[in-house]
This record gives C-alpha cells, structure tokens and sequence, in this order.
C-alpha cells in the first residue's frame, strides 16, 4: 500500500486547513500538548470573515491566537476543559469559559453527542512506514473526540514522541481528511522546586507511603515537589499509574525509584494518559517500552484503580470548609483549574487495597496585597465550586498535620479540621464550629 501517497495527497498549507472552517463550527483542538500551534495562528487569521466560531482545548502552554487575536470575541468563543496559568489570565479577562468536565466521563461526552466537534486539529508524531500517527503525549480522550469530528486534520511533528498505548493511541492516514506539516517546538509546562510547605506537607505524608506502592501525583507544584521529595527518599519498587505524567516522575524514573514490578496491573509498565513537562520527559518517553499510553476512560476508571493493590493518590487542593467539603478549582467564583481527575483518583484510591487518597493545601493564602486568609472556612458561600464532596473528603494534609475524613461525623470533622489550620485562625473557626452547632463542649481547643 502506498501510504506515502496517499500523505502527499493530503497534504495542504495551514492556510488551506483554516479555511474548512465556517461560521458557527465547534474546533477541537484536542487537549495539552496536541495543540495545533500553526493552525490555530492560521485561523485567527480569519477573524474578519468567521463569526461564532467556538474553539475548544485544555490547558494551554502558549498563548491562543484565536483569543489574542480577537480579546471582543467576535468571531471565536475559547472553551476549557481545565485551566493552566495562562488560560486564568483569559478566564480573569472574560475571553475564556469553562467547560466543567469530569475526566472519565470527557470521552463520553464526545460519544453522547454533548461536544460537537466539527474540526478536529491535532499534532500528531510523524507517519510511520505502516501509515500511521501516534498520539504521542495526548491520549487521553482523542479517540472519542476523533469519532465525533466531521474533519480531522492532523499536525505530524518531530517533536512529537511515539508511544505505545493501550489503546487509542494512532491514527491511520486512511482515516485523517487533512495533513498539515509543522516543526514548531511543543508546549512545555515548567515544574517548581519544593519550598518549605511542601516539605512539611511531604513528612506527614511519608509514614504512610510503602515500598511498590503505585503512585498518582496530580498537577500542580506540590504534588511534583513531593515527587522529588520521594526520589530522594529510600522507597523502592515504585508503580506509576497516573493522568498525567509530569516532570515529577521523570525525577523518580531517573533515581531508579519507579520500576512498575510490584504493580498488580500492567506489571512491569507505567501508565498515564496526558503529559505536560519539560522536552527532556518528552525525549523519554520516545520508544520507551516500558511506558503505556491508555485512555482516560480507562486510567480514570476507580474499577481499574481498585485492581492495584497499595495505590496512593496525591493531589492538591486549594480550600475547605469545616464539613470536609474540598475546592481544588476555584477562588470563589475566579475559576483557577478544573475538576480534572481528582474525584476519580479520590473514589479509585478508595477502592483498592490499602489504597489511599491524600488532598494537601497550604494552611492559609497570602493575597498579593499582603492580607493572609485561611484555606479552611467555617463553611462555603462565596461561589466556590466543590470538587470532592464531604461523604469522601480522604486524608488532608496542610503542614499542620493530616487527617483522615471519611466517614466521620460533623463534630469529629470540625475539631480535625481545625488542627489542620494555621494557628492564627483556630479560635475564630472553634467559634463558627460552635455556631454552627458542629462543636461538641468536649472538643480538644
Ligand atoms: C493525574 C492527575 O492530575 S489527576 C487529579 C489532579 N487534578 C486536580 O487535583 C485538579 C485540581 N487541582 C489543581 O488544579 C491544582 O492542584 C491546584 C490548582 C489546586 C494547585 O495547583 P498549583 O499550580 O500548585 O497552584 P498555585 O499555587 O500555583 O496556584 C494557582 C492559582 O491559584 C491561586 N490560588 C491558590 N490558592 C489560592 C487560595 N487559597 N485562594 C485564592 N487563590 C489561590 C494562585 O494565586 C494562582 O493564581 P495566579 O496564577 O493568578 O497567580
Ligand atoms: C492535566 C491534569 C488534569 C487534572 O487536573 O486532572
């Protein structure tokens, strides 16, 4: 079979590509990594002749044309699944929405018909001589988006690393509309070194972590500081099964802690499904047998998280409220990330035996004019969005302690929770929990 023209045939410029789209079109732009820097230049391009154009992605690492180059929206409306930095920095300025999602339900989303997608714009790895792309660092829900979409074109990049999935993770050239060639580096997403909270967060945490324990760590600064905590420490044996593959892992693969041989699932092999780093994990990942791709659906899925034995979560989260309700994506009603998988590896960790779930936060928040609030509230009013109910509230953590939720009553609850807050802030929550008539008289002070 002559795939080779069969590319050729296909092939046109990102000029040529923009054009497919017409007013009123849904644009996916597939998620992370997979963003379609060049085509998404060339189509707010065309912001004078498009109108109601909406354009969907998640986390962006480079800075949208199609929002930067229309900031009144009137041809393109800009759609996140979940929010990095930079997409705050829209949301902030009204030139982004949200689109509040559940990650292992995202796929389904596409399959049930709730998210149109009438363009599809992907970076994918160079062909293969078999007439295949690889999905390279994005599998996450692209199969699903992929089947909902009217046209698909797709962005073959060097930078792009091809790894082996599961599952879903190529496309075949027969099944793509449209090749756009491009060489433009991909999005890379910077890690933080460990400051002093999270090394205290880290300490309250360690006593409970095992040797070929399978680890989750979320995004966020603190769970890759923990990371680097971890491949400094003398754990062994590690098992990765994770959303998101982040720099912290690569940290732990090098200091030879992850080799996956005590996983009770996909021995032997790590698995995520979405990676955002630095280009050196991208360099690693390349050809890496020992690495899997799977799809959200499945890595997602707390009946795949229960069949490992000793799996840990650690994710972070940014408030609470007396009752064990936990904010990990909002500032009240300023949207700062998304639901991601947290609630999926709180509910798999749950499962699985001797799994655990852990939320840290710092205990209170510094606001850039210098006034101090603390990350624990008597109770929630100001808009913030709950992304781990109170019925399964795991094990939080602030640099004041841990302290395990589940199943407890409101007294109970209140007088742990307080021992998680900065000091400066107990004897006003101690006097709300009282009000709030969720403070037994003989509660510890
Ligand atoms: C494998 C997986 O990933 S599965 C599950 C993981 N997913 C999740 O847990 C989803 C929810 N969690 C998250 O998105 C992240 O962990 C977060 C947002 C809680 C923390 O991420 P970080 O990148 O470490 O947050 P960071 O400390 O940089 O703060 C992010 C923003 O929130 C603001 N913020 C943080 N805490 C607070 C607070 N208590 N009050 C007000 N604003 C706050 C910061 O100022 C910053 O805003 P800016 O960018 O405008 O300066
Ligand atoms: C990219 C990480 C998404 C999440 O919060 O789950």
């Amino acid at each position: 079979m002559d795939f080779l023209n069969e590319y050729r045939k296909k092939l046109i410029t990102a000029e040529e590509a923009a054009k497919i789209v017409k007013s009123g079109d849904w644009i996916d732009y597939s998620q992370c990594c997979s963003f379609p820097t060049d085509l998404d230049k060339a189509l707010a391009a065309r912001k004078d002749e498009l109108t109601d154009v909406k354009v969907r992605n998640a986390i962006s690492a480079l800075p949208i044309a199609v929002v930067e180059e229309d900031p009144d929206q009137t041809a393109f409306t800009y759609n996140l699944w979940h929010c990095s930095g930079l997409d705050r920095t829209y949301l902030d300025k009204g030139m982004a929405y949200h689109e509040p999602m559940l990650f292992r339900h995202c796929g389904s989303y596409y399959e049930q018909g709730i998210a149109p997608v009438d363009v599809a714009m992907l970076t994918v790895s160079p062909m293969d001589r078999h007439g295949n792309f690889s999905f390279g660092l994005t599998n996450c829900c692209q199969q699903e988006m992929l089947d909902a979409a009217r046209k698909i074109i797709v962005i073959p990049n060097k930078h792009m690393p091809v790894i082996s999935g599961l599952a879903n993770d190529h496309i075949h050239v027969s099944d793509v509309d449209y090749i756009v060639e491009s060489d433009t580096p991909l999005p890379t997403m910077p890690n933080r070194n460990p400051g002093d909270i999270d090394i205290k967060i880290a300490e309250h945490i360690f006593p409970y972590l095992r040797d070929g324990m399978t680890l989750q760590l979320g995004i966020g600064g603190m769970p890759n500081a923990l990371g680097s905590l971890i491949a400094q420490s003398d754990l062994k044996d590690l098992g990765m099964h994770t959303e998101l593959m982040s720099d912290g892992y690569l940290e732990l693969y090098k200091a030879g802690k992850i080799t996956n041989k005590k996983k009770t699932l996909h021995r032997g092999k790590g698995v995520f499904s979405i990676c955002m780093g630095s280009e050196e994990l991208y360099d690693f990942l390349h050809q890496n047998e020992s690495i899997l791709s799977a799809p959200m659906s499945y890595v997602n899925n707390p009946t795949v998280m229960a069949e490992l034995d000793n799996f840990i979560s650690i994710n972070s989260c940014i408030s609470m409220d007396l009752y064990g309700q936990i904010c990990s994506e909002s500032s009240g009603t300023r949207q700062i990330s998304g639901t991601g998988g947290q609630l999926d590896f709180v509910t798999g960790a749950y499962s699985a035996a001797h799994g655990k779930a852990f939320l840290a936060m710092p205990s209170m928040y510094v606001e850039k004019k210098g006034i101090r609030h603390s990350n624990i509230f008597p109770h929630f009013t100001r808009g913030d969005i709950i992304t781990t109910p109170r019925t399964q509230a795991p094990y939080m953590v602030t640099e004041y302690g841990i302290a395990r939720l589940v199943g407890l009553p409101t007294w109970e609850r209140a007088e742990k929770i307080i021992g998680l807050a900065h000091p400066d802030f107990r004897e006003e929550l101690i006097q709300a929990a009282e009000k709030q008539q969720i403070w037994r008289k003989s509660n510890k002070r």
